[in-house]
């Protein structure tokens, strides 16, 4: 089987200023992976190349084995790659039930036969989201944006979600939440989960493998199940 995707040298600059220096990694369906390292590393330029809204400026990005570095995010996220951004990005004068069908544009896949309304799963994922779908999005608690901006990201039905520091900001009760619903989507849909995160007990708890940065660059990786959180703390925590 071919894997979802693969990183080969990726580089990414801003301007004349190069932040992504030679990043090379693999993702299953189904992988959980955790991108760690203190502030300003590139964990977000990372996150953002992968997406496409930063050109990466050398190397390869492959998706099922077709190479997609030049391809527009849009048709990144047309093809299953859904992101949530730090700040969650949430349109705030719209309801949830009218935030969470912008992420069915994702959907808009030439030959996709995909419901057009979004999937109960979501709802069935963030039990709230229903409660409040019909609440404007800009008086939720940043608890429930950040489910909305995850469910708005489902509702595309990606193969692979990324997300940027979904904890951040949020109450741990939330966080436990947030975390019992990724789980679900990663073993119940065999979606492929990378998150940028700060919080090393959370992202030691949920993924599988980790990435270090440094400097733009991995300067470590392995298995959680292997290393304990505490061989890595003194590369994540200023
Ligand atoms: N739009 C931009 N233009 C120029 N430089 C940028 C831009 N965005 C980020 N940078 C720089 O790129 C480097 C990496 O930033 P990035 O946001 O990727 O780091 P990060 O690891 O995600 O940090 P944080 O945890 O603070 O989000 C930093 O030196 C930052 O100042």
């Amino acid at each position: 089987m071919t894997d979802l995707m693969n990183l080969r040298s990726v580089s990414a600059a801003y301007g004349k200023g190069q932040v992504l220096w030679d990043v090379a990694f693999d993702l299953k369906a189904g992988d959980a992976i955790t991108v760690l390292g203190r502030n300003g590393v590139g964990k977000t330029t990372l996150i953002r190349t992968i997406m496409g809204q930063l050109a990466a400026s050398g190397g390869h990005i492959y998706w099922h084995g077709d190479e997609i570095t030049e391809m527009r995010p849009h048709q990144r996220s047309r093809i299953g790659i859904g992101f949530v951004p730090q700040g969650r990005h949430i349109f705030p004068h719209l309801t949830v039930r009218e935030n969470l069908e912008v992420g069915l544009s994702a959907l808009a896949r030439k030959g996709f036969e995909g419901p057009r309304a979004v999937p109960e799963m979501v709802f069935d994922l963030f039990p709230k989201l229903t409660q409040i779908a019909g609440r404007k999005a800009g008086v939720l608690s940043g608890g429930e944006q950040q489910q909305l901006a995850i469910g708005r990201a489902l509702a595309g039905q990606p193969q692979l979600l990324l997300l940027d520091e979904p904890t951040e900001g949020i109450q741990p009760n939330i966080v436990q939440q947030i975390e019992d619903a990724l789980r679900r989507v990663r073993t119940e849909l065999n979606v492929a989960i990378l998150i940028v995160e700060q919080n090393l007990d959370f992202a030691w708890s949920f993924a599988d493998r980790y990435l270090v940065m440094q400097r733009g660059r991995i300067v470590k990786e392995g298995r959680t199940a292997q290393d304990s959180a505490d061989t890595v703390a003194h590369l994540v925590h200023v």
